[in-house]
Protein backbone atom coordinates (compact mmCIF):
# COMPACT_ATOMS: atom_id res chain seq x y z
CA UNK A 1 0.00 0.00 0.00
CA UNK A 2 1.52 3.51 -1.46
CA UNK A 3 1.70 5.95 1.96
CA UNK A 4 1.29 8.65 -0.59
CA UNK A 5 -0.23 8.23 -4.25
CA UNK A 6 -1.11 11.38 -5.90
CA UNK A 7 -0.84 13.07 -9.98
CA UNK A 8 -1.61 16.59 -9.52
CA UNK A 9 -1.84 19.09 -12.75
CA UNK A 10 -2.13 22.83 -11.99
CA UNK A 11 -0.98 26.26 -14.29
CA UNK A 12 -0.19 29.61 -12.77
CA UNK A 13 0.99 31.99 -15.64
CA UNK A 14 3.50 30.94 -17.98
CA UNK A 15 4.11 27.82 -15.28
CA UNK A 16 2.30 24.26 -15.54
CA UNK A 17 2.52 21.48 -12.96
CA UNK A 18 2.28 18.13 -13.68
CA UNK A 19 3.18 15.64 -11.48
CA UNK A 20 2.66 12.12 -10.38
CA UNK A 21 4.07 10.91 -7.36
CA UNK A 22 4.04 7.58 -5.23
CA UNK A 23 6.20 6.13 -2.35
CA UNK A 24 5.99 3.67 0.37
CA UNK A 25 7.64 4.48 3.98
CA UNK A 26 10.69 5.94 4.94
CA UNK A 27 12.13 9.09 3.85
CA UNK A 28 12.01 10.01 0.09
CA UNK A 29 13.65 13.37 -1.35
CA UNK A 30 12.20 15.87 -3.88
CA UNK A 31 15.24 17.77 -5.66
CA UNK A 32 14.85 20.12 -8.16
CA UNK A 33 15.88 23.68 -9.23
CA UNK A 34 14.38 27.16 -8.42
CA UNK A 35 11.27 27.18 -9.73
CA UNK A 36 10.74 23.84 -10.55
CA UNK A 37 7.67 23.22 -8.55
CA UNK A 38 8.36 22.14 -5.66
CA UNK A 39 6.94 24.61 -3.34
CA UNK A 40 3.88 24.35 -5.46
CA UNK A 41 3.75 20.19 -4.95
CA UNK A 42 3.47 20.57 -1.46
CA UNK A 43 0.70 23.09 -1.76
CA UNK A 44 -1.17 20.90 -3.16
CA UNK A 45 -0.44 18.31 -1.46
CA UNK A 46 -1.07 19.88 2.03
CA UNK A 47 -4.20 21.77 0.57
CA UNK A 48 -2.80 25.47 0.28
CA UNK A 49 -3.50 25.50 -3.38
CA UNK A 50 -6.34 23.19 -5.13
CA UNK A 51 -5.27 21.92 -8.61
CA UNK A 52 -7.20 22.26 -12.17
CA UNK A 53 -7.21 18.04 -12.24
CA UNK A 54 -6.35 15.31 -10.06
CA UNK A 55 -6.17 13.02 -6.89
CA UNK A 56 -4.29 12.86 -3.49
CA UNK A 57 -4.48 9.45 -2.07
CA UNK A 58 -2.93 8.78 1.88
CA UNK A 59 -2.97 5.12 2.42
CA UNK A 60 -6.61 4.24 0.79
CA UNK A 61 -8.01 7.46 1.49
CA UNK A 62 -8.51 9.79 -0.76
CA UNK A 63 -7.79 13.29 -0.09
CA UNK A 64 -8.71 14.88 -3.91
CA UNK A 65 -10.32 14.08 -6.53
CA UNK A 66 -10.93 16.44 -8.96
CA UNK A 67 -13.57 14.20 -11.13
CA UNK A 68 -15.24 13.29 -7.74
CA UNK A 69 -15.61 16.87 -6.44
CA UNK A 70 -13.86 15.72 -3.50
CA UNK A 71 -11.28 18.21 -1.58
CA UNK A 72 -10.44 17.83 1.48
CA UNK A 73 -9.71 21.18 3.58
CA UNK A 74 -5.87 21.17 4.91
CA UNK A 75 -7.14 20.28 8.99
CA UNK A 76 -8.68 16.72 8.06
CA UNK A 77 -5.67 15.64 5.63
CA UNK A 78 -3.22 14.54 8.55
CA UNK A 79 -0.31 15.73 6.97
CA UNK A 80 1.69 17.64 8.90
CA UNK A 81 3.47 20.52 7.48
CA UNK A 82 6.90 21.77 8.09
CA UNK A 83 7.74 25.30 6.40
CA UNK A 84 10.96 26.55 5.19
CA UNK A 85 11.08 29.25 8.13
CA UNK A 86 9.15 27.28 10.45
CA UNK A 87 6.33 29.70 10.94
CA UNK A 88 5.77 29.47 14.48
CA UNK A 89 3.48 31.94 16.20
CA UNK A 90 5.39 34.39 17.71
CA UNK A 91 2.90 35.54 20.28
CA UNK A 92 2.74 32.05 21.96
CA UNK A 93 4.95 29.94 24.08
CA UNK A 94 6.65 26.86 22.98
CA UNK A 95 4.52 24.63 24.84
CA UNK A 96 1.19 26.98 23.68
CA UNK A 97 3.16 26.20 19.83
CA UNK A 98 2.90 22.34 20.29
CA UNK A 99 -0.87 22.16 21.44
CA UNK A 100 -1.82 24.14 18.46
CA UNK A 101 -1.75 21.47 16.69
CA UNK A 102 -3.59 18.96 19.11
CA UNK A 103 -6.45 21.17 18.61
CA UNK A 104 -8.54 19.29 15.91
CA UNK A 105 -7.48 15.53 17.47
CA UNK A 106 -10.20 14.22 18.54
CA UNK A 107 -9.43 12.70 22.25
CA UNK A 108 -8.17 9.39 22.05
CA UNK A 109 -6.74 9.46 18.53
CA UNK A 110 -3.17 11.41 19.50
CA UNK A 111 -0.59 8.92 17.91
CA UNK A 112 3.16 10.65 19.17
CA UNK A 113 1.89 11.89 23.40
CA UNK A 114 2.93 15.44 24.13
CA UNK A 115 5.75 14.16 26.93
CA UNK A 116 7.15 11.65 24.70
CA UNK A 117 7.32 14.60 21.69
CA UNK A 118 9.27 17.06 24.08
CA UNK A 119 11.42 14.52 25.43
CA UNK A 120 12.43 12.98 21.72
CA UNK A 121 13.16 16.26 20.36
CA UNK A 122 15.02 17.76 23.61
CA UNK A 123 12.46 20.74 24.17
CA UNK A 124 12.10 20.68 27.70
CA UNK A 125 13.92 23.69 28.41
CA UNK A 126 12.25 25.42 25.91
CA UNK A 127 8.91 24.83 26.63
CA UNK A 128 8.23 28.34 28.39
CA UNK A 129 10.09 30.50 26.17
CA UNK A 130 8.34 32.77 22.77
CA UNK A 131 10.04 32.02 19.22
CA UNK A 132 11.82 34.96 19.63
CA UNK A 133 14.07 33.90 22.17
CA UNK A 134 14.94 30.43 20.35
CA UNK A 135 17.99 29.66 17.63
CA UNK A 136 17.44 28.83 14.19
CA UNK A 137 17.56 24.95 14.91
CA UNK A 138 15.32 25.16 17.71
CA UNK A 139 12.83 27.14 16.25
CA UNK A 140 12.77 24.35 13.60
CA UNK A 141 12.87 21.40 16.26
CA UNK A 142 9.22 22.92 17.64
CA UNK A 143 8.09 23.27 14.36
CA UNK A 144 9.07 19.87 13.38
CA UNK A 145 7.11 19.24 16.45
CA UNK A 146 4.23 20.66 16.15
CA UNK A 147 3.62 19.02 13.09
CA UNK A 148 4.08 15.69 14.78
CA UNK A 149 1.51 16.69 17.36
CA UNK A 150 -1.18 16.69 14.74
CA UNK A 151 -0.55 13.18 14.25
CA UNK A 152 -0.26 12.93 10.87
CA UNK A 153 -0.04 10.43 8.10
CA UNK A 154 2.61 11.80 6.58
CA UNK A 155 5.12 14.43 6.96
CA UNK A 156 5.89 17.32 4.24
CA UNK A 157 9.19 19.18 4.76
CA UNK A 158 9.83 22.27 2.57
CA UNK A 159 13.17 23.13 2.43
CA UNK A 160 13.84 22.58 6.52
CA UNK A 161 17.39 23.39 6.38
CA UNK A 162 17.46 26.29 4.45
CA UNK A 163 17.68 28.85 7.11
CA UNK A 164 20.58 26.82 9.38
CA UNK A 165 23.74 27.04 9.42
CA UNK A 166 25.85 23.65 8.84
CA UNK A 167 26.21 22.76 12.92
CA UNK A 168 22.26 23.19 13.16
CA UNK A 169 21.80 21.14 9.84
CA UNK A 170 23.62 18.25 11.61
CA UNK A 171 21.61 18.55 14.88
CA UNK A 172 18.55 17.99 13.17
CA UNK A 173 19.28 15.39 11.06
CA UNK A 174 19.54 12.56 13.38
CA UNK A 175 15.92 13.91 15.09
CA UNK A 176 14.53 13.39 11.84
CA UNK A 177 15.93 10.20 11.08
CA UNK A 178 14.73 8.96 14.94
CA UNK A 179 10.92 10.51 13.72
CA UNK A 180 10.60 8.05 10.71
CA UNK A 181 12.30 5.09 12.71
CA UNK A 182 9.94 5.83 15.70
CA UNK A 183 6.89 6.73 14.66
CA UNK A 184 6.83 5.04 11.22
CA UNK A 185 5.83 8.16 9.80
CA UNK A 186 6.70 8.43 5.94
CA UNK A 187 7.98 11.96 5.01
CA UNK A 188 8.86 14.21 1.86
CA UNK A 189 11.51 16.28 1.95
CA UNK A 190 12.20 19.12 -0.58
CA UNK A 191 15.26 21.11 -1.39
CA UNK A 192 17.20 22.31 -3.93
CA UNK A 193 20.81 21.20 -2.15
CA UNK A 194 21.65 17.57 -2.64
CA UNK A 195 24.13 16.91 0.07
CA UNK A 196 21.71 17.68 2.65
CA UNK A 197 18.87 15.41 0.95
CA UNK A 198 21.31 12.44 0.87
CA UNK A 199 22.05 12.74 4.58
CA UNK A 200 18.62 11.69 5.11
CA UNK A 201 17.50 9.33 1.97
CA UNK A 202 18.88 8.32 -1.12
CA UNK A 203 15.43 7.69 -2.69
CA UNK A 204 14.59 10.61 -4.58
CA UNK A 205 12.30 12.24 -6.85
CA UNK A 206 13.63 14.66 -9.77
CA UNK A 207 12.06 17.26 -10.74
CA UNK A 208 12.17 20.26 -14.00
CA UNK A 209 9.77 22.49 -15.07
CA UNK A 210 6.96 21.43 -12.96
CA UNK A 211 7.69 17.61 -14.46
CA UNK A 212 9.41 14.69 -12.68
CA UNK A 213 12.04 13.97 -14.90
CA UNK A 214 13.86 11.48 -13.08
CA UNK A 215 13.20 8.80 -9.33
CA UNK A 216 14.72 6.18 -8.08
CA UNK A 217 18.02 5.92 -5.84
CA UNK A 218 20.47 8.52 -6.13
CA UNK A 219 23.36 6.63 -7.67
CA UNK A 220 20.99 4.72 -10.56
CA UNK A 221 20.69 8.45 -11.37
CA UNK A 222 23.73 9.42 -11.08
CA UNK A 223 24.30 6.91 -14.27
CA UNK A 224 21.54 8.56 -16.54
CA UNK A 225 23.11 11.27 -18.61
CA UNK A 226 19.82 14.15 -18.10
CA UNK A 227 19.74 13.22 -14.32
CA UNK A 228 23.31 13.75 -13.51
CA UNK A 229 23.46 17.55 -15.26
CA UNK A 230 20.44 17.93 -13.31
CA UNK A 231 21.61 16.84 -10.40
CA UNK A 232 25.32 18.87 -10.59
CA UNK A 233 23.63 21.97 -9.82
CA UNK A 234 22.55 20.85 -6.64
CA UNK A 235 26.42 19.97 -5.30
CA UNK A 236 27.15 16.63 -6.24
CA UNK A 237 28.58 14.08 -3.64
CA UNK A 238 29.48 10.85 -2.13
CA UNK A 239 27.63 9.50 0.76
CA UNK A 240 28.83 5.96 1.90
CA UNK A 241 27.55 3.94 4.71
CA UNK A 242 30.06 2.67 7.43
CA UNK A 243 30.44 0.82 10.41
CA UNK A 244 32.75 2.09 13.17
CA UNK A 245 35.12 -0.27 13.69
CA UNK A 246 37.20 0.49 16.35
CA UNK A 247 39.05 3.97 17.97
CA UNK A 248 43.00 4.27 17.24
CA UNK A 249 44.02 6.97 20.15
CA UNK A 250 47.62 6.78 19.28
CA UNK A 251 46.97 7.93 15.54
CA UNK A 252 43.87 9.80 16.46
CA UNK A 253 42.26 8.23 13.83
CA UNK A 254 38.53 6.01 13.47
CA UNK A 255 38.56 2.83 11.77
CA UNK A 256 35.36 2.06 9.43
CA UNK A 257 34.37 -0.68 7.50
CA UNK A 258 32.04 -1.21 4.68
CA UNK A 259 30.69 -4.69 3.97
CA UNK A 260 31.11 -4.37 0.26
CA UNK A 261 34.37 -2.79 0.12
CA UNK A 262 37.97 -4.68 0.53
CA UNK A 263 40.03 -2.80 2.87
CA UNK A 264 39.23 -1.49 6.19
CA UNK A 265 38.91 2.77 5.95
CA UNK A 266 40.33 5.57 7.93
CA UNK A 267 39.26 8.83 9.14
CA UNK A 268 40.13 11.36 11.24
CA UNK A 269 38.90 11.25 14.47
CA UNK A 270 37.22 15.04 14.95
CA UNK A 271 35.10 14.70 18.11
CA UNK A 272 33.54 12.78 20.63
CA UNK A 273 30.49 12.16 18.75
CA UNK A 274 27.30 9.87 19.96
CA UNK A 275 26.76 8.49 16.36
CA UNK A 276 30.89 7.48 16.19
CA UNK A 277 30.77 4.76 18.91
CA UNK A 278 32.10 1.36 17.81
CA UNK A 279 29.75 -1.00 16.20
CA UNK A 280 27.52 2.15 15.12
CA UNK A 281 26.61 2.59 11.38
CA UNK A 282 27.40 6.27 10.22
CA UNK A 283 26.85 7.27 6.77
CA UNK A 284 29.64 9.52 5.82
CA UNK A 285 30.11 12.30 3.08
CA UNK A 286 33.14 12.71 0.57
CA UNK A 287 33.38 14.85 -1.72
CA UNK A 288 33.94 14.09 -5.74
CA UNK A 289 36.81 16.29 -5.94
CA UNK A 290 39.02 14.81 -2.72
CA UNK A 291 39.11 11.94 -4.45
CA UNK A 292 42.23 10.98 -6.56
CA UNK A 293 42.73 7.81 -9.30
CA UNK A 294 46.06 6.06 -9.23
CA UNK A 295 46.84 2.90 -11.75
CA UNK A 296 48.38 1.59 -8.91
CA UNK A 297 48.85 1.58 -5.21
CA UNK A 298 50.86 3.74 -3.87
CA UNK A 299 53.76 2.98 -1.07
CA UNK A 300 54.91 5.82 1.25
CA UNK A 301 52.68 8.14 0.76
CA UNK A 302 50.26 10.43 3.17
CA UNK A 303 46.93 9.51 1.80
CA UNK A 304 45.43 6.66 3.85
CA UNK A 305 43.09 5.52 2.06
CA UNK A 306 43.72 3.62 -1.19
CA UNK A 307 40.91 1.28 -2.71
CA UNK A 308 40.93 -0.86 -6.08
CA UNK A 309 37.90 -0.57 -8.21
CA UNK A 310 36.77 -0.44 -11.80
CA UNK A 311 35.51 2.27 -13.65
CA UNK A 312 32.07 1.44 -14.44
CA UNK A 313 31.09 5.06 -16.33
CA UNK A 314 33.05 8.03 -17.08
CA UNK A 315 30.69 11.01 -17.28
CA UNK A 316 31.78 13.92 -19.54
CA UNK A 317 29.36 17.15 -18.95
CA UNK A 318 30.86 20.62 -20.52
CA UNK A 319 34.58 20.87 -19.10
CA UNK A 320 34.27 18.47 -16.15
CA UNK A 321 34.65 14.65 -16.00
CA UNK A 322 33.65 12.49 -13.66
CA UNK A 323 34.25 8.45 -12.92
CA UNK A 324 31.66 6.28 -11.48
CA UNK A 325 34.26 3.97 -9.58
CA UNK A 326 33.08 0.22 -8.46
CA UNK A 327 35.57 -0.21 -5.07
CA UNK A 328 32.50 -2.31 -3.50
CA UNK A 329 30.10 0.67 -3.47
CA UNK A 330 30.13 3.07 -6.21
CA UNK A 331 32.21 6.14 -5.43
CA UNK A 332 32.15 9.21 -7.75
CA UNK A 333 35.25 11.08 -8.63
CA UNK A 334 35.87 14.33 -10.07
CA UNK A 335 39.28 14.47 -12.50
CA UNK A 336 40.41 16.42 -15.05
CA UNK A 337 40.53 16.63 -19.22
CA UNK A 338 43.94 16.09 -19.26
CA UNK A 339 44.42 12.98 -16.49
CA UNK A 340 41.40 10.94 -18.47
CA UNK A 341 43.74 11.21 -21.74
CA UNK A 342 47.26 10.59 -19.96
CA UNK A 343 45.65 7.56 -18.15
CA UNK A 344 43.74 6.33 -20.62
CA UNK A 345 40.78 6.05 -18.17
CA UNK A 346 37.99 4.28 -19.76
CA UNK A 347 35.19 1.91 -18.53
CA UNK A 348 36.05 -1.74 -16.95
CA UNK A 349 39.78 0.08 -16.67
CA UNK A 350 40.82 -1.41 -13.11
CA UNK A 351 42.39 1.99 -10.64
CA UNK A 352 42.87 3.06 -7.26
CA UNK A 353 40.59 5.44 -5.65
CA UNK A 354 42.54 7.37 -3.34
CA UNK A 355 41.25 9.98 -0.34
CA UNK A 356 42.68 11.21 2.63
CA UNK A 357 41.27 10.53 6.21
CA UNK A 358 40.55 14.06 6.81
CA UNK A 359 38.13 14.19 3.55
CA UNK A 360 35.37 12.15 4.99
CA UNK A 361 33.05 14.25 6.76
CA UNK A 362 30.23 12.93 9.38
CA UNK A 363 26.70 14.41 8.31
CA UNK A 364 25.51 14.10 11.48
N1 LIG B 1 1.02 33.12 -8.22
C1 LIG B 1 1.77 32.76 -9.26
N2 LIG B 1 1.50 33.18 -10.51
C2 LIG B 1 2.24 32.79 -11.56
N3 LIG B 1 3.32 31.99 -11.46
C3 LIG B 1 3.66 31.56 -10.24
C4 LIG B 1 2.91 31.91 -9.07
N4 LIG B 1 3.49 31.31 -8.00
C5 LIG B 1 4.55 30.62 -8.47
N5 LIG B 1 4.65 30.77 -9.80
C6 LIG B 1 5.66 30.14 -10.67
O1 LIG B 1 5.56 28.75 -10.49
C7 LIG B 1 6.84 28.14 -10.66
C8 LIG B 1 7.09 27.15 -9.54
O2 LIG B 1 7.25 27.83 -8.31
P1 LIG B 1 7.61 27.05 -6.97
O3 LIG B 1 7.67 28.05 -5.87
O4 LIG B 1 6.69 25.90 -6.80
O5 LIG B 1 9.07 26.49 -7.31
P2 LIG B 1 10.18 25.87 -6.34
O6 LIG B 1 10.72 24.68 -7.06
O7 LIG B 1 9.61 25.65 -4.99
O8 LIG B 1 11.28 27.01 -6.32
P3 LIG B 1 12.26 27.49 -5.10
O9 LIG B 1 13.28 26.42 -4.93
O10 LIG B 1 12.86 28.73 -5.67
O11 LIG B 1 11.41 27.73 -3.90
C9 LIG B 1 7.85 29.26 -10.74
O12 LIG B 1 8.24 29.39 -12.08
C10 LIG B 1 7.09 30.47 -10.29
O13 LIG B 1 7.55 31.63 -10.93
Amino acid sequence: MHALSAHLKRSKGDFTLDIKVDFIQGITGVFGPSGAGKTTLMHLLVGLENPDQGYVKIEETILVDTFKNICEPTRNRKIGYVFQEGRLFPHMSVRKNLLFATKYIPKGQQVIEFEELVNLLELNNLLEKRPKQLSGGEKQRVAIGRALLSSPKLLLMDEPFSSLDVKLRRQIIPYLIKINRKFNIPMLVVSHDLPDLLSLTRELFLLKKGRVVGHGTYLDLLEQENMFELMRGGGLMNVIPFKVEKHDKKDGLTILSNKSASETISMEREMELDCCQIGDYVNLSLRPEDIALSLEKILNISIRNQLPGTIVKIIQQDSRNYCLVDVGFKLLVSITHASLLKMELAENKKVWCLFKSMALQTNF
